[in-house]
């Protein structure tokens, strides 16, 4: 099986273009294969770029331990780079199903190959139940988790995907590898969720580290940068518009006053490669 490697900020996944390849029958034991750093390629999951009815590709993204999520923002990026650059559309305005809807993007060329994309990532969903979140309030806001024998203040959001984010004096190991994996299984939260640590720099910039569900820490994540844009301008820390620094790279975050998100960043590609099974 072919495939390339392919990464946005640094969150980087397996991306295989099945309007050519032909997948085994698991794709989450294929995921979990693939991902191994150590007897696998090694990526934070696997991307499959699918034909769409609806749309110029399907995006399908699962996590490092086989769980399919329903969206992934640097994985979106890297897909429309792909379709364009690959040819499989020629247009500079791409739209992608995902399991968040059809997506709309916009693509910057330099030397005929994509360089930064800018997503509408959609609108946040605030509901709790659609979250989901057991929490009270639509959607909770500063409210307090019991996460051990500590109590921690979070801000839950939805891109499609569950986020949970905790604004921190100071991002530390402790809050990414102790804190976050707690919060990942959380019974407050029935389908786990994506758990994002946010160090505030000022209305416009901020800090970010995440513990993401199904892969662990990641050096970005995207639909996480949305959540933690919205969580901000909901506990009314920062402004529509911020720059979030990451430990992979930056992303440009707006929440637009028509209620859309729009998210600007790189893609990258890394390598081909041919996928001969397990060794
Ligand atoms: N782990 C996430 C999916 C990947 C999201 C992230 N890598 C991004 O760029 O949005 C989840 O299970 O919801």
């Amino acid at each position: 099986m072919k495939f390339t490697k392919m990464q946005g900020a640094g969150n980087d996944y397996v991306y295989v273009n099945c309007f050519k390849e032909i997948l085994p029958q698991d794709i989450p034991n294929l995921a979990k294969q693939v991902s191994d750093r150590h007897k696998g390629i090694g990526s934070d999951g696997l991307i499959l770029i699918c034909p769409s009815e609806k749309a110029d590709a399907q995006m399908r993204m699962f996590n490092a331990d086989g769980s399919e999520s329903e969206m992934c923002g640097n994985g979106i990026r890297c897909v429309a780079k792909y379709v364009y650059d690959h040819g499989i559309v020629q247009s500079q305005t791409l739209k992608i199903e995902t399991g968040a809807g059809i997506l709309s993007l916009d693509l910057d060329i330099i030397d005929q190959r994509v360089s930064q994309v800018r997503v509408n990532m959609g609108r946040p969903i605030l509901n709790s139940s659609e979250i989901p979140t057991l929490l009270t309030g639509d959607p909770p806001v500063n409210a307090d988790l019991q996460v051990g024998d500590q109590t921690i203040q979070v801000t839950c959001v939805s891109m499609g995907n569950p986020h949970c984010v905790s604004f921190v004096d100071e991002i530390t190991d402790y809050w990414v590898h102790e804190i976050g994996p707690q919060v990942e299984v959380h019974p407050m939260f029935p389908k786990r969720i994506n758990a994002e640590f946010i160090e505030i720099i000022s209305q416009n910039e901020m800090i970010m580290r995440v513990w993401e569900r199904g892969s662990g820490e990641t050096q970005a994540c995207g639909t996480g940068a949305c959540a933690s844009a919205v969580a901000g301008v909901l506990t009314g820390r920062t402004e529509r518009n911020v720059l979030i620094h990451l430990p992979g790279g930056d992303l440009r975050l707006e929440w637009s006053e028509s209620d859309e998100v729009f998210m600007t960043g790189p893609a990258v590609e890394v390598y081909e490669g041919v996928w001969t099974g397990p060794q």
